[in-house]
């Protein structure tokens, strides 16, 4: 499969490449030639398959021979070892929980995924590769748990200060090794966009070999493509038309769902649920793309102003604003919501969600309220990833699992910076 840049000024390239340079020369996101639908019998069979199964048949075309068939097995293997439970809220609406990795969100799969890939390309790759990711949140512990002590990789996240939970924090800035924490003085966008300005500096491009670990990586954004398709097989028999109301930052989740669409999963419709940073819910209402700077919410890692994938959703839908709109809703709340939502889902149905759950839930509530389908929101954290938040609201105690017990009395390490200038002089020292 080749990949080509989504600026449309960079030569087409291979996986590996795509997955070590992070962005195309051109600054573009890449996007693989072509998706092939799978075979129906693949999807009139998933209850029979195991969730590897699953993942390989999913991704192959993406990827084989590049890496070959048994290594992308064996990276498929270790990536999922851990459950991808569906769990009935209420008649019509159901959640997956994402949370069950190693970190306790959605991102552990594709930083697991991708971590194994550059570690397959390292092996025939003597240069060593720095690894660049800006975190809202929730991908700075995933990647710095994914990619601890992969041989030939340094690993340096940028998280903005003040603006992730403790215990996010705690995840990221405290495993050492390969893994270096650098707190910004910023919000997310800022991060992000220090992140791109690196690519394309020369002086920095031309003594190291940079990546991305973030979802505009292709190794770290298709995998998330598997999550649909676990959902499905869990309710095809008791579900005819499905849809997935996704907590939604940088919206590379949806969109790899998105994906897994095209690969012909049935999915009836897609919900972007956001809280206030509601760049996507604007451009649907008035087709007028405004990124504009991301404000703090209590679903933190959703706080993006302008989501790096929202271009590869345009280019599934081939750039067409009806074809988009029949297939995605969009919707935003504030945090007062959200909190409320957390509340009715604990009073009413015994669950414990997270606020981005929360959010989700609500953008579930909100489709279903002139449309039929089974509505599947995403559990993308777990709870006590957001104590103070969760225990406030419910007015109860959530016990702590082992993930999250055993950061919980490290000691951060992180370096302090508030300009790009202090990221090129940490990055060339
Ligand atoms: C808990 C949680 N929910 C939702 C999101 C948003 O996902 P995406 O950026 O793929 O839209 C993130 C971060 O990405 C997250 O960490
Ligand atoms: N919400 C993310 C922001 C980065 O998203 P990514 O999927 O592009 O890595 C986070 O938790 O850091």
């Amino acid at each position: 499969m080749k990949y080509y840049s989504l600026n449309k000024k960079a030569p087409n390239t291979t996986f590996e490449d795509a997955v070590v340079r992070g962005l195309a020369p051109d600054k573009g996101l890449y996007f693989p030639e072509s998706i092939t639908p799978l075979d129906a019998s693949f999807f009139e069979t998933i209850e029979d398959k195991s969730n590897t199964e699953i993942a390989y048949e999913a991704i192959k075309q993406f990827i084989v021979p590049e890496i070959p068939e048994d290594v992308l097995k064996t990276i498929i293997e270790e990536t999922l070892n851990f459950d991808f439970p569906v769990v009935d809220i209420n008649e019509n609406i159901s959640t997956l929980e994402l949370f069950h990795g190693p970190t306790m969100a959605f991102k552990d799969v594709g930083a697991r995924f991708m971590a194994r890939c550059l570690g397959y390309f390292n092996k025939t790759n003597t240069n060593n590769v720095t690894v660049l990711v800006a975190t809202s949140g929730d991908t700075g512990g995933a990647v710095a748990n994914g990619f601890l002590g992969v041989k030939g990789v340094n690993v340096v996240i940028l998280y903005p200060s003040g603006k992730v939970s403790d215990i996010q924090e705690k995840q990221l800035t405290t495993l050492g090794k390969n893994i270096t924490a650098l707190e910004v003085d910023g919000v997310f966008d800022d991060c992000q966009d220090m992140v791109k300005r690196a690519f394309m500096d020369e002086a920095l491009t031309s003594k190291m070999q940079l990546t991305s670990a973030n979802s505009i990586n292709i190794a770290r954004w298709l995998p998330q493509l598997f999550y649909y398709m676990f959902a499905y097989k869990q309710l095809k028999s008791k579900h005819k038309d499905i849809a997935f109301s996704v907590p939604s930052g940088n919206f590379g989740n949806i969109c790899a769902g998105m994906v897994a669409q095209k690969l012909g999963l049935p999915i009836k419709h897609f919900i972007a649920a956001n809280n206030a940073n509601d760049t996507v819910v604007n451009y649907m209402a008035t087709q007028s793309y405004n990124p504009k700077p991301s404000v703090q919410t209590i679903s933190n890692a959703m706080d993006v102003g302008n989501p790096s994938n929202f271009i590869r959703i345009l280019e599934l839908h081939d750039n067409n604003f009806e074809a988009l709109q029949a297939n995605l809703s969009s919707y935003s709340y504030t945090d007062d919501e959200t909190k409320a939502a957390l509340l009715e889902l604990y009073n009413d149905f015994t669950y414990v969600a997270d606020p981005h759950g929360a959010v989700g839930y609500l953008g579930a509530k909100a489709y279903l309220e002139n449309n039929d389908a089974h509505v599947v929101f995403l559990e993308t954290a777990h709870p006590t990833k957001f104590l103070d938040i969760v225990e406030d609201v419910i007015r109860e105690n959530v016990d702590l699992p082992p993930q999250i017990e055993a950061v919980m009395d490290k000691e951060k390490v992180a370096v302090a910076i508030s300009s790009y200038e202090e990221l090129k002089d940490f990055l060339l020292k």
